[in-house]
């Protein structure tokens, strides 16, 4: 730990590049292994594991040096004397515990992160995708090797909750944890008696808001609302799409993953119709059989069932389904549960507050803007979310008002795509944030320091007042100093800047009385 923590950024770029051309080289065999291990498609594997983890590491490579070398801050009227900075240095040992849901990307995520800010890494990996956690860690292993680093420097162990619990009072100096609200809350904690900072990036339930745009497409005023309405048909046209796969991306198994859509009540019925359409014709089995999946299975035992006790649970309630909700039966033995469309649910359900974790998407209606984000926040969950409107400014209006850490306009969960902005969330999404510059800055101790600004002209000392045993000016001498810095006027100013000479000549002698005595 100690030598990668004195690696140069060079050397460290060098790591991650070694890993990238490996991971291009081998990217389908990397998804094979994810697939096996969650059973998700292999388009889900491409698309969720590798395309953001290559994302991860080309911003790292292009842009981490800049955000991790010391940045200079200002050191204010009155230190303006001195030269002010932070200094990013790596933590030491971060423990990042992980879940099953994307295995590739849920190791290589903090992986890349915590190595390129010079720390050393301890990945404690799902009980539930232990396997192909070996075939990664190999990769890894080799990389270290290949740049001539240590390669004890990072360790994947698995193990159940109790190895989770060592890891965090085992004396990591931060941990990261992803998983659900509830473990999250244990491994808070756990690490409250050692007081080791945590970082949590729990489940979610993101809203998926679909406006009409009514006003504009449907004024008869207007002078095209042919054109218009062609716009209105478009964004439905791209909602729809981006919908679907918010919902049914590696069978709904996602954190910020699209549980809830609200759409406005006039293209309400055109949405579920559409999606309906789209959903029915989901081709659902073994990620790796002889025929081409959109969905695939479950992967924690027992979810399916909880996933069809949920969507029951709303249906006895009075929740209508459209399509799917059901268990599905395949020879493989797998966990299937079907792609669904859930409407007339209500906020009172369950299905409504809880994450689902599955294939499922419920639809909900909403009049207005107002209506829309509060349902929208009427939820514990606070991760990601997305606006559609062909109103930009509309939809930005909207998003500012969600309570959320992240929203995408116009799209679903572009915001991790971009791999400079912060990925975390709110109320019981958790805190703190892991990717992004602050998720980068955040695997670092950020150091305060301040030196002289000028050492050759002028070195600083203790006013000769202000030493001990202090003078008698020295209560006034301060008291003028500050109205001579933050005095509102110019009069206070230099009615603080009298007083401090008056206490400097005057008070000389009587110190060096004082002394002499
Ligand atoms: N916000 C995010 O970035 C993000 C990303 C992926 C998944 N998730 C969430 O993860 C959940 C699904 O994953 P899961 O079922 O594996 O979650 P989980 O909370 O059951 O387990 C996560 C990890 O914690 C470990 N663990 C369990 N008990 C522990 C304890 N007492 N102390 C320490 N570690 C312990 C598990 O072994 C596993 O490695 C969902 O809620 C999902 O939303 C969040």
């Amino acid at each position: 730990m100690q030598i990668w923590k004195g690696a140069t950024f060079q050397k460290r770029k060098l790591f991650l590049k070694t890993l990238l051309k490996y991971i291009l080289q081998n990217q389908e065999e990397i998804c094979r292994v994810a697939s096996i291990d969650s059973g998700k498609p292999l388009v889900d594997a491409a698309f969720g594991e590798v395309m953001v983890t290559c994302e991860k590491i080309a911003w790292l490579i292009k842009e981490g040096e800049k955000h991790l070398r010391p940045e200079h801050r200002s050191s204010g009227a009155m230190m303006f004397y001195k030269a002010a900075r932070v200094e990013y240095h790596p933590v030491g040992v971060v423990g990042a515990i992980v879940p099953w849901n994307y295995p590739f990307h849920n190791v290589f995520n903090p992986l890349t992160a915590a190595l390129f800010a010079g720390n050393g890494l301890v990945i404690k990996v799902s009980e539930h995708a232990s396997w192909s956690s070996q075939y990664y860690g190999r990769i890894i292993s080799a990389a270290l090797q290949a740049v001539g680093a240590p390669v004890d420097l990072v360790q994947i162990v698995t193990g159940y909750a109790e190895a989770g619990n060592a890891l965090v009072t085992g004396g990591v100096d931060k941990v990261i944890f992803v998983g659900s609200t509830g473990v999250g809350r244990a491994v808070l904690s756990a690490a409250a008696h050692t007081l080791t900072p945590v970082v949590l990036e729990l489940g979610g339930k993101d809203a998926f808001i679909v406006c009409d745009d009514a006003d504009l497409s449907q004024a008869s005023s207007y002078p095209c609302s042919l054109l218009t309405n062609h716009l209105c048909s478009l964004q439905l046209r791209l909602a729809v799409p981006t919908a679907l796969r918010g919902a049914f991306q590696s069978c709904g198994q996602n954190c910020a993953g699209a549980e809830r859509f609200l759409v406005q009540a006039p293209v309400f019925d055109r949405f579920v119709d559409a999606a309906v359409g789209v959903a029915r014709r989901l081709r659902q089995g073994p990620a790796l059989g002889d025929v081409p999946v959109d969905c695939g299975a479950m992967c924690m035992p027992g979810l399916a069932d909880k996933v069809a006790h949920l969507v029951e649970e709303a249906v006895a309630d009075g929740a209508k389904v459209l399509v799917g909700g059901h268990l599905v039966a395949h020879e493989s033995g797998g966990q299937f549960y079907a792609p669904t469309v859930l409407v007339n649910v209500t906020p009172a359900m369950r299905i409504w507050r809880e994450e689902v974790f599955g294939p499922v998407m419920v639809i909900v209606r909403f009049s207005d803007d107002d209506e829309a984000v509060r349902l929208a926040n009427d939820c514990p969950f606070g991760l990601g979310s997305a606006v559609f409107s062909r109103s930009q400014r509309r939809a930005n209006d909207i998003g500012r008002r969600l309570q959320a850490g992240m929203t995408s306009i116009n799209d679903f969960a572009t915001t991790y795509m971009c791999q400079s902005l912060p990925f975390g969330g709110v109320k019981e999404s958790g805190f703190d944030r892991f990717a992004g510059i602050e998720g980068l800055r955040g695997l670092c101790v950020p150091k305060a320091v301040c030196e002289d600004r000028f050492p050759w002209l002028m070195r600083t000392d203790i006013p000769p007042l202000l030493q001990y045993p202090v003078g008698d000016a020295a209560f006034p001498f301060v008291c003028g100093l500050i109205s001579m810095f933050y005095g509102l006027s110019l009069r206070d100013n230099l009615s603080g800047l009298c007083t401090v000479i008056a206490c400097f000549l005057g008070v000389g002698k009587k110190a060096s009385h004082k002394k002499s005595k």
